[in-house]
Parts: C-alpha cells; structure tokens; sequence
C-alpha cells in the first residue's frame, strides 16, 4: 500500500498550551488564596536520568507559578527520614502536590512511601485510594502519564468509543491505569505484556496502540494495523551516532509513521504531556481544597 503521511501527535505544543491555561488560572486563584500553589518533589540519590525529569519539573513549575517546594536527599537516605518528611509535607498548608520520584535505590520501599502521601495531595495518583477511584471511574487525581495520554487523544478528537486498544505494558505507573482510562471511553482494552502469545497477532488489532514496555524500538512496522494510532510511552536512552546518546521510544518511529494515521514523536510526545498533567494535578488539588466557594 502507498505510504500515507501520519498526523503527529504533539504533546510538546499541547504541554506547553495547557501550561498557559494553568498559568492564568494560577494567577486568578492566588489573588483569592494568598499564596502559590505548592508541589515537592522528592528524589533520592543522584540517578542522571531522574535529575534531568525533576528539573524539567521545577523549570515548568516556574513558569506556570508554582512554587517548586522539592528535597533532594542522598542516596542512603532512610526509609524513617522520608517516610517522615512525607508527613510534614502532608502537613505543610503551602504544599498542595507532593511526588517521590521514582525508581528509589533498592533499599527503599517504595509502595509504603507512596501510600504515606495524602491522598488530596498525591499529584503522581499512585497512592492506593485515588488508584481505587480510578477503577470505580471516581473523579480523582490520576496518574499523570496516562492521563496525559488521553488528553492528547482527547486534543485530535481520535475516537475511542467502540475501537480496539491495544496497551502493551502493565505496569500501575502506565499500563493499568491507561487501560482502565480506555475502557472508561468504552474501548475494547487487550493488555498485552511479556507473557503474551502471538504478540504481533494482538498488536495488528489495535486501533489504539499503547506501547509502555520499555523496550528500545520494540513495535516495528509488522506489528501495526495500517491506519492504527500509534502511542509511544517509552522514554529509553541509547547510544547514538559517535557514541553520543540518544532518546527513543518503544516505536520505531520512522517505519510505524509510514503506516500510522496518527504517531507521537519521542522525545515532545507525551514526556511533556506527563509533566503538564503533574502541573495541572497539583493546580487542582490547590483550587479544590482552597477555595470551597469557587464552582
Ligand atoms: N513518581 C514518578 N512520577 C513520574 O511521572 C515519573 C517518575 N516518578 N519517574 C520517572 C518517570 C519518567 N518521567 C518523565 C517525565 C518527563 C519527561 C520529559 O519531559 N521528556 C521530554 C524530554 C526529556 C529529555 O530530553 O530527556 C520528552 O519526551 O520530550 C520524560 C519522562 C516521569 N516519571
Ligand atoms: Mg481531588
């Protein structure tokens, strides 16, 4: 069949739309409230990827107007120590969203700490009542990846209702939480992980295609429907060209576009779109739990 150009999906430019919306929003709300919404985000250790997330966090805090309330701890930081300083946060009237950067070093567990963060202030949505309310399709705060997946989506008017999604990957941070998104836009949800059978079988289905494996480059072009929306979560750092590294997606992005009607780039797919979903999280907690009187 003849090669159709791909619309792509550009989570950089909506990132950075959704991110004046918040901005004013911001501005009428503090006028009301008297101070800056707050988020602190927590990391452990001196991980090069995870310095590189958090401070494109804290750069889009800036320019949205949210105070950047954040602790960096060493890397043998205690389980006790952060567990307490989650508390405080919780405590702390100038913080609204809280996050503990993830992965942590081994010796940490990072499920307790996750669950010691307030519900209301739990911006990430990983904490086990906003996943509940997530599966009960309760209004809540919900994880930002998936969440800014849809709301690409939801931005190019791509039809959901009735289509076949494909998610492959089930992890709680994406997986999980983007097929249960999907099913509550009435898709047809297949999660499709390590253990499938016949993965390019399952994959060829899919109207929707969410990839959140992992995997360098992983979804070739045989893996794909013709005319399929292409979803691409992975953000793996590689070796490039004169040992230069390089950010590529779980997609093989040149030889998927050729036969996708729609694509996201990685990197300015949904990286950006995450981090404006974080931002708006915590504008949201910050309206709802400050201003009673307002809608
Ligand atoms: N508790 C927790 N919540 C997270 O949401 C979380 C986390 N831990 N740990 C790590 C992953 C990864 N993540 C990204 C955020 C922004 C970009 C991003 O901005 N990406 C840009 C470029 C980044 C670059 O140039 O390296 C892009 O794709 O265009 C990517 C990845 C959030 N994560
Ligand atoms: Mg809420």
């Amino acid at each position: 069949m003849s090669a159709s150009i791909p619309q792509i999906l550009d989570g950089k430019a909506l990132a950075q739309k959704i991110q004046l919306e918040l901005k004013e929003k911001v501005a009428t709300l503090e006028s009301k409230i008297g101070r800056p919404p707050g988020l602190a985000v927590l990391m452990v250790g001196d991980n090069p990827a995870s310095a590189v997330y958090v401070r494109n966090k804290e750069r889009a805090c800036q320019k949205v107007g949210i105070a950047s309330l954040g602790k960096h701890f060493p890397g043998d930081a205690t389980q006790a120590e952060l567990a307490e300083t989650i508390k405080e946060l919780n405590q702390d009237d100038r913080v609204d969203g809280i996050l503990v950067q993830l992965p942590l070093p081994e010796h940490l567990d990072s499920i307790s700490l996750l669950h010691c963060i307030h519900p209301d202030k739990d911006a990430d949505g990983l904490h086990q009542v906003n996943l509940g309310k997530l599966v009960r399709s309760e209004s809540g705060l919900r994880s930002c990846t998936p969440a800014g997946v849809m709301r690409l989506l939801q931005e190019y008017h791509i039809p959901i209702s009735g289509k076949k999604a494909v998610v492959i990957g089930r992890s709680i941070l994406v997986g999980k939480p983007v097929a249960l998104m999907l099913l509550e836009q009435n898709a047809t949800v297949t999660m499709a992980h390590s253990r499938t059978e016949n993965l390019g079988a399952v994959c060829r289905e899919a109207d929707i295609l969410v990839a959140a494996v992992g995997k360098p480059e992983m979804i070739t072009r045989d893996l794909v429907k013709p005319g399929a929306v292409v979803i691409d979560v992975g953000i793996n750092r590689v070796e490039g060209k004169e040992g230069k590294s390089k950010l590529v997606g779980d997609v093989a992005f040149e030889e998927v576009a050729e036969i996708a009607s729609y694509i996201t780039p990685v990197p300015g797919g949904i990286g950006p779109m995450t981090v404006a979903m974080l931002l708006s999280n915590t504008v949201e907690s910050y309206r709802q739990f400050n201003t009673p009187d307002v809608d």
